[in-house]
Formats: C-alpha cells, sequence, structure tokens
C-alpha cells in the first residue's frame, strides 16, 4: 500500500461513507506498513485535498466534459488528489503525480484510467489559463473558489465579519492547525514530557499560557502510538479547550456536572485540575462516547469520573442545586474547527443553526438549575458563530436574573491568548492562532 493509496481510501471513506477526517485518517494510520514518512504524506494529502475541495472541483469542471455528479467516486477522489499535487505540492513532479492518479484507478476505477489521464494531462498544460472568479467584480464567488468555503458559508461570514476578517479567517481555516499537549500532572511534569519527548526526537515548546501545554513543533502527527501516551502521562487538546477547565477553576472535593462530555477531554482536565480528589458527573447523549471517557479517565489514572447517558435538553429534579460548578460544552456548528474538521465547510447546511441555537439554550437552561447558590456555570462553544454564543448567553441573561457574567477576561487575562475588552470570550484562528472557540462564566447569585 503506498501514501496516496490511503490517501484515496480516506478521502472516498469521507466523501461515500460520510466518515470523519481525523476518525477516518486514525483508521488508516494504523495500518502498520506505513514509514513515518507515508503518514505524514498521507496526512497532508488528505488535508490538503479536503481544504482545496471547492477549489479543485472548480478546476475539474473547467476541463471535464463529465459532470462532477455523475463521475465515480473512486474516479473523481483520484483526479482531486492529482490536481492537490500538481496545485499545491511543489515538491512533487507533475508527471508523478498524473502517473500515480492513472495506476491506481487500474485497481479501483478501471474504466476510467483513460479519462483520468486525459483530463490530468489537460490541465497540466493549460494551468495558467484557468479563470478565476473577479476579485472586484464578485468578492464572494472569489473567496469561495479561493478559499473553498461554500458560498453560503462566505455569505453568512460577510454579514457578521468585515470583508478583510473574513478572508484572513477563511485563510487560516485552510492552515495546518497547532497540535498541543496537556501535561497530565497527576503524573507527571512538563519538563519530564519535554524531555521524555526529546529523547524520541520531538520537539516541543511550554505554551506561554498554560503551565500545563506544550506546543508540538513540526508536523508530528502520531503521539497516541507512544508508550508515554499508552501510559497517560499526556492528553492531546487544543490550548483553548485547556482554557475551560482553567477558567471554570474546579476544586479539590467539589461536584462539578458536566452536561456534554464525550470524549471527555474537558472533564478529565478539570479532575486533574481537582487533583483526582472530588466528584465529576459526566453525562452525555451518546452511550458510546461515553465509553470514550472511561478509557481516557483510566489512561489518564483518574477515578473520580462517573458516566451517564442523559440528554441535556432534560431536567433531572434530582440535580437541582447540587453542584459547585456546572459545565456546557455545547454542541455546535463547529465553524471554530474547520482547520481539524475541513470537512465541516461541505456538510454544515445554512440552516442547521436555527436547531442547534434551540437545542443549546434549552441545555443552558437545564444545567443552570444544577448550580448551587454562589456556584458557577460555563458555557462554551468551538464556533465563531455569534447566534450560537454571546446571543445564547444573553439571551439566557434576559430570562435568569439570578445568574450574572464573570469578567474572565479581567480575571483570567494572563492565561487567554489576545486581548479582550468582553467579558465573554471570543477566540478566532485567524487572530488567535487557536481554535475558533467561545468562553463564558456565569455566577448564580
Ligand atoms: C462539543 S462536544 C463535547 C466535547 C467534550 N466536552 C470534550 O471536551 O471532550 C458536545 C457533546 O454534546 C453531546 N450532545 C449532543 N446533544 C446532546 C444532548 N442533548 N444532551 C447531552 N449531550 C449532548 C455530543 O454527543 C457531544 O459529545
Amino acid at each position: 500500500m503506498n501514501a496516496r493509496e490511503g490517501a484515496l481510501k480516506v478521502l472516498y471513506d469521507i466523501e461515500v461513507k460520510k466518515a470523519y477526517s481525523n476518525i477516518a485518517l486514525n483508521k488508516e494510520l494504523k495500518n502498520k506498513e506505513y514509514t513515518a514518512i507515508d503518514r505524514n504524506f498521507i496526512t497532508e494529502l488528505t488535508y490538503g485535498t479536503l481544504e482545496n475541495l471547492i477549489f479543485i472541483d472548480y478546476v475539474i469542471q473547467q476541463f471535464s466534459t463529465m459532470k462532477l455528479h455523475k463521475m465515480n467516486a473512486w474516479a473523481l477522489n483520484l483526479l482531486r488528489l492529482g490536481i492537490y499535487q500538481i496545485f499545491f505540492l511543489d515538491r512533487v513532479p507533475v508527471f508523478a503525480a498524473v502517473n500515480e492518479s492513472v495506476n491506481l484507478s487500474k485497481s479501483y476505477c478501471k474504466r476510467a484510467s483513460g479519462f483520468i489521464n486525459g483530463v490530468l494531462r489537460n490541465i497540466i498544460r493549460n494551468k495558467e489559463k484557468i479563470e478565476m472568479p473577479d476579485k472586484e467584480k464578485n468578492f464572494e464567488e472569489y473567496l469561495t473558489v479561493k478559499y473553498s468555503h461554500p458560498r453560503w458559508m462566505v455569505e453568512m461570514f460577510l454579514e457578521i465579519f468585515s470583508r478583510d476578517f473574513v478572508e484572513s479567517l477563511l485563510k487560516a481555516n485552510n492552515e495546518t492547525p497547532k497540535l498541543h499537549i496537556r501535561v497530565n500532572t497527576l503524573k507527571t511534569s512538563a519538563d519530564e514530557i519535554v524531555s521524555l519527548l526529546k529523547e524520541k526526537n520531538i520537539h516541543v515548546e511550554k505554551s506561554e499560557y498554560l503551565p500545563e501545554a506544550l506546543v508540538v513543533k513540526g508536523g508530528f502527527s502520531d503521539l497516541e502510538e507512544l508508550d508515554i501516551y499508552k501510559q497517560g502521562l499526556l492528553h492531546i487538546q487544543d490550548i483553548s479547550s485547556m482554557l475551560v477547565g482553567k477558567i471554570l477553576d474546579p476544586k479539590e472535593g467539589q461536584f462539578i456536572i458536566d452536561v456534554c462530555s464525550a470524549p471527555g477531554g474537558k472533564t478529565t482536565h478539570m479532575a486533574q485540575l481537582m487533583h483526582n480528589k472530588g466528584k465529576i458527573l459526566a453525562r452525555d447523549i451518546h452511550p458510546h462516547k461515553l465509553e470514550l471517557i472511561k478509557k481516557n479517565a483510566k489512561r489518564l489514572g483518574i477515578n473520580i469520573i462517573r458516566t451517564e447517558k442523559y440528554n441535556g435538553e432534560d431536567l433531572d429534579k434530582d440535580l437541582i442545586e447540587t453542584a459547585d460548578k456546572v459545565l456546557v460544552d455545547a454542541p455546535c456548528s463547529g465553524l471554530g474547527i474547520i482547520m481539524r474538521k475541513p470537512e465541516i465547510k461541505y456538510r454544515k447546511k445554512p440552516d442547521d443553526t436555527e436547531v442547534i441555537t434551540k437545542m443549546q439554550l434549552e441545555i443552558l437552561e437545564k444545567a443552570s438549575r444544577y448550580v448551587k447558590k454562589g456556584g458557577e456555570l460555563l458555557y462554551s462553544t468551538c464556533t465563531i458563530h455569534p447566534q450560537e454564543n454571546q446571543k445564547i448567553v444573553q439571551a439566557f441573561l434576559k430570562k435568569h436574573c439570578n445568574f450574572k457574567l464573570v469578567a474572565i477576561n479581567k480575571e483570567y487575562e494572563s492565561i487567554l491568548p489576545g486581548e479582550h475588552k468582553e467579558e465573554m470570550i471570543q477566540l478566532y484562528p485567524n487572530i488567535h492562532g487557536t481554535d475558533g472557540f467561545f468562553i463564558a462564566k456565569l455566577e448564580k447569585k
């Protein structure tokens, strides 16, 4: 199996089986035949192709008489892989890109070999003649094709942000995200992890914001295969997600409820901050995802988390005013993590927001009932859409005058990337270099 074939299978699973990119890729990378170079190349080909899909399909449409939706899915993805290499990977000779796609087509879609060969060679000959939409005359279409974001999403962002901001956001969404490690301080220290990783030639730097956070330098993507990962000395988590635990600030001995907790990144971080003393009730609507929390907690040496399947939209009368702190890390549109999961761009629909915001407010309202007087409620999402963020919190506060916003921009200033004038924190990939993430903390009077 070569790297291009691996990438082809992953792209096929994402397109046809609607797999998530990270899950489909991890599954393929588990194939022990791949070298480290292969694994990096498969990752680059998969994410690069996905990130630039609209541009790539725009190119195909200019050179193929057959419509995209009529093409065999293997043939289409072989064309896409070839075009990605021709346009974006300078180090791959263009004819190697064509030959590899044609060779693979012989095993996956034999009848399309001639077609793939013809289209790719034609593209190479006429690459310079491809006309992009005019930036001045049709800014929306220009952004759509150049940065491969669907037109409705571009228009939606332009309604919220300025033109320059949208262009820099779309550009950042196509960049490789930073890889952060959370050191499991229950078992080790940041210094120890830095030196253990150095022995394996993996270079990390301490984060300037959080003592337990490390940033991985270079494109190493295989951390979960390391013994020190399996032994629970570290967890992989973006810095923006780590901020949630830090800002909720749970203490030893407290009772915390996490109403949307799977796969447990924030729950296990909170347990770590509580020195594994106290109680955490970790709920989620999907039972199979609760298993991931148990697995993570076991690996990290945490035993204060109890998992439970529960729909956060339903009120649990037994929990009213029982918790010191409650976390609502709400299901959301995911518009802040396009860098990590490019397929979000193509799967979301314009009218998803209405359904999701109703659910978010419902979950927040129910969760608020579990907070003791004087306790705290944290609402977070991995999106940058104000309707799912500030608007939800404002709607909640309007109805619940027994809650007030905590000024986390002031209280937690030293750990926040960037400057924040508002009490509610919004991080953006193009400004803060993190996932697009929202955090608001409320205190119950
Ligand atoms: C943003 S994710 C949570 C991530 C998690 N806090 C972490 O840090 O690993 C949102 C979670 O909410 C769950 N969810 C969706 N609808 C829900 C509902 N009605 N009640 C409870 N959980 C729900 C999803 O299954 C998903 O695991």
